[in-house]
């Protein structure tokens, strides 16, 4: 189980009842981002409103971006989760803190099962490396060892549809080919809880077409879904609880249709 407790002091404050059937809890979590940039007489030293983006303030050095501001928020077990909201509402932040890659500057977060990110746009790993190499760092960094790594490579090469490519520097791919292979990574095994953002590559028309139908077979295998997504219809088929970001937070929380209603008021 992960857990990060930190109060502005730095202290562990809060206290979390141990409900099995709980994969997610956040409280009070905020998450302040620092930004240098030497612009900073262009920001107006209080809060900058603006149409899209987290909470904008001026800081030492540049400006802070709070990217989320005091999340309250359960997700148990099997729940499907929508999160929607405008451009910079914070839905990408959330889901990269819940899956481990952001740490929250304050507030108490726990997470009891592993938050697969299916978020990333790019390759982690150096563009030196073969298709094979970046499937076995990808592999290694997702269980650990690379025990059942064969059974997954033959999957991403069957599917990604790479051939002989698999063996050449990812660098020299083109963008639709490097999509195939990201795609056909991620999309391998299954995941008991997903966070995953809608804005994702899948290559060419005709691999898209193919891409759908496994993505789609993918997130219905996850146990618990937290899905961001600006496409009703794409929500509608997954999800059945909406939470709406605005600057931040979390200002509606409840049934998917009714989430969408008040979205879209
Ligand atoms: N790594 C980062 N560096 C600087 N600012 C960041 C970073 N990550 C997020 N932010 C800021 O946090 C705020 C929330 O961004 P986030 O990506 O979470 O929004 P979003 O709701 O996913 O938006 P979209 O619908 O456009 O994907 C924005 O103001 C953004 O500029």
């Amino acid at each position: 189980m992960r857990v990060h407790s930190l109060s502005q002091a730095g202290r562990d404050e809060y206290v979390v009842g141990d409900d099995p059937d709980i994969v997610l809890q956040l409280q009070d979590v905020w998450l302040r981002i620092p930004v240098r940039t030497t612009e900073t007489r262009t920001l107006k030293s209080a809060l900058v409103r603006s149409v899209t983006g987290g909470a904008l303030r001026r800081s030492s050095g540049g400006a802070m971006i709070e990217a989320l501001r005091g999340i309250n928020c359960t997700i148990r077990h099997g729940e499907r989760v929508a999160l929607i909201g405008h451009n910079g509402a914070g839905k990408s932040s959330f889901l990269r803190l819940v899956s481990g890659i952001y740490y929250p500057s304050s507030g108490l977060f726990r997470a009891s099962s592993p938050v697969f990110p299916m978020i990333q746009k790019s390759f982690i790993t150096a563009p030196d490396l073969s298709g094979t190499q970046a499937a076995k760092a990808h592999y290694l960094l997702q269980h650990g060892s690379l025990r059942g790594f064969d059974t997954f490579l033959s999957d991403v090469l069957d599917f990604s549809g790479l051939g002989d490519f698999i063996h050449l520097p990812v660098k020299g791919y083109s963008e639709g080919m490097a999509s195939r292979l990201l795609f056909s990574l991620l999309t391998s095994g299954s995941h008991d809880c997903l966070a995953l953002d809608e804005g994702f590559g899948a290559g060419d028309a005709r691999f898209f077409e193919r891409a759908q139908h496994r993505l789609r077979e993918f997130i219905s295998s996850a146990g618990t879904l937290l899905l961001a997504s600006h496409s009703d219809d794409l929500l509608g088929q997954f999800c059945k609880r909406g939470l709406v970001f605005n600057e931040g937070k979390i200002v509606y929380d409840g049934t998917l249709e009714s989430a969408l209603s008040y979205y879209h008021e």
